[in-house]
């Protein structure tokens, strides 16, 4: 079986040890081994990030566009078989996973065309005859730690803006689904970028992901995870001085008010809460209905999840492949019998099934659950599930509906299913979420504009789009005496 080693300098470098990368569609199939560092391999990656920052942060903009551009080029031209890969080791439908290696590509072209746009100002001086001139400088070596649900899009998004602006970059992908990171980093290493800019060290999130950001050479961090590990690395980044951007979890409503289309609002539901087996930062998984609809749609909405086919990700047919591991099927099984524990009913799915085309074969197979019943203060409407589980909250009118949707530690994505542009607009204005959709799944969203949220699911500057540079680079204020 074939090993995939770690990028370090420009050179494929092996691990200290291995770890197999399995599929949680079929747990037979072990889709490959792969390197698993040790802060040795960090030590190395960053000594050579650092030789390398002084070369490729003055590079030339066309340089830098020509290189992102390419690999854009190659993502895109291998997008199915990408997709095929990613499908196959983090259990998303083939479908979704090809859109999401698209939209690696598409980040990479964005960035590419960032490269040309960076922009300063020039001010005059409130002292006569100075000249004062605004510009933005790359920030150093930036360490990168990315989680399992986006496998090449997360760390896309995180490694062209960091490129595109002159910095150099290690990243410590998730150890659950190695497989698209290291694909990625195979095509940015074949693209010209000299030894040392772009570094991929594999291996335990305690281990690597610890020693990246205890580095004292490492500038920045920007991490998408679990709100734990990211608070960690908060205080840690705090403490050393290190610049740090975290995305974390959410608890994202969706509000569904009596004007309601009922059959968007179903539709749109079972999109966010339980496609891509619910495995989103934002996907929704609070249900939050007024009274007078609330019996049609909890009906409605079952009647559409018995018709979601759950199995084998890359089998046709597929709606919703399989949850990506061991342990996040039995955090998703607990919360549904903590969810009934605490007095919520469940109308529907909720346990281990079957591949639904009958392989035999053994996966993560999870049928969606939905709990009706449900209250605020439950701990299924407080806590990440991170799963194919959304509960129902009945509330009397649109201003109990936004107090609850509000009533949350986190705010990454909030949406509302309603005809009137009165409740639409004001929602838009007061929902506390950094994104909001109206008529729209919360999840699905796009790669040119910015990405992020308030409260506990976000913290430091937005990633993606032009507001990415905020990030990725540091400002300078330079005066002249004319
Ligand atoms: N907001 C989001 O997009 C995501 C949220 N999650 C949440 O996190 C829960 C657990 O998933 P995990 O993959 O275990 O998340 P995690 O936060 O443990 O892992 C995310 C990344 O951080 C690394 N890491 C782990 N411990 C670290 C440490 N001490 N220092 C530095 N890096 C470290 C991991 O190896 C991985 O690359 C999920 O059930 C879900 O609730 C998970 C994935 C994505
Ligand atoms: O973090 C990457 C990411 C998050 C969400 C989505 S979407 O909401 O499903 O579009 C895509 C990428």
């Amino acid at each position: 079986m074939t090993t995939h080693n770690n990028l370090i300098n420009g050179s494929w470098t092996p691990g200290k040890t291995t770890s197999p990368n399995t599929n949680p569609s079929d747990l037979s199939d072990v889709i490959g081994q792969y390197a698993q560092g040790d802060a040795s391999d960090v030590d190395a990656a960053v000594a050579a990030a650092t030789a390398a920052f002084p070369a490729w942060s003055v590079s030339g903009i066309q340089a830098r566009h020509d290189a992102l551009d390419k690999i854009g080029n190659e993502i895109l031209a291998r997008k199915e078989e990408l997709g095929d890969l990613l499908a196959r080791e983090e259990g998303k439908t083939r479908p979704e996973a090809i859109g999401e290696v698209a939209r690696a590509g598409q980040i990479f072209k964005f960035f590419a065309g960032e490269c040309l746009r960076l922009a300063g100002e020039s001010l005059p001086s409130v002292r006569p005859g100075i000249g004062v001139e605004i510009t933005r400088e790359p920030i150093g070596v930036v360490g990168l730690i990315t989680p399992w649900n986006f496998p090449i899009a997360i760390p896309a998004w995180k490694i062209a803006p960091a490129l595109a602006f002159g910095n150099c970059v290690v990243i410590k992908p998730a150890d659950l689904v190695p497989g698209s990171a290291w694909a990625l980093a195979d095509i940015i290493h074949r693209s010209g970028i000299p030894a040392g800019v772009f570094n991929l060290v594999m291996g335990r999130g305690r281990i690597i992901g610890d020693a990246l950001v205890q580095h004292p050479d490492v500038a920045a961090i920007s991490f998408t995870g679990s709100v734990g590990v990211g608070r960690g690395i908060a205080e840690a980044c705090v403490k050393s001085g290190k610049k740090v951007q975290l995305e974390m979890g959410g608890k994202n409503p969706q509000v569904v008010l009596d004007d309601a289309d009922l059959a968007q609002a179903v539709e749109l539901s079972a999109q966010s809460c339980f496609y891509s087996t619910g495995q989103r930062c934002t996907a929704s998984s609070r249900l939050i209905v007024t009274d007078k609809i609330y019996p049609a749609f909890v009906q409605a909405l079952q009647e559409r999840m018995a018709k979601i086919k759950v199995g084998d990700a890359r089998a046709a047919g597929t709606d919703i492949g399989p949850v990506v591991s061991q342990a996040q099927l039995e955090q998703d099984l607990s919360y549904v019998e903590i969810a009934k524990a605490e007095g919520a009913v469940l109308a529907t799915g909720g346990s281990r099934i079957a591949c639904h085309t009958g392989s035999g074969k053994e996966g993560f197979f999870m049928q969606p659950a939905l709990l009706v019943d449900s209250t605020p203060q439950m701990r299924i409407n407080r806590e990440e599930v991170f799963g194919p589980v959304a509960s129902v909250i009945r509330v009397q009118d649109y201003e109990e509906a936004l107090a609850v949707a509000n009533d949350t530690a986190f705010g990454l994505s909030a949406g509302i299913a309603t005809t009137s542009l009165k409740y639409a607009s004001h929602f838009k204005r007061h929902a506390q979420a950094g994104m909001v959709m109206v008529n729209l799944p919360t999840a699905g969203v796009d790669y040119h504009v910015p990405f992020g949220g308030r409260k506990g699911s976000s913290y430091g500057p937005r990633e993606q789009g032009r507001y990415a540079q905020e990030f990725y680079t540091t400002v300078k204020t330079a005066y002249t005496l004319a």
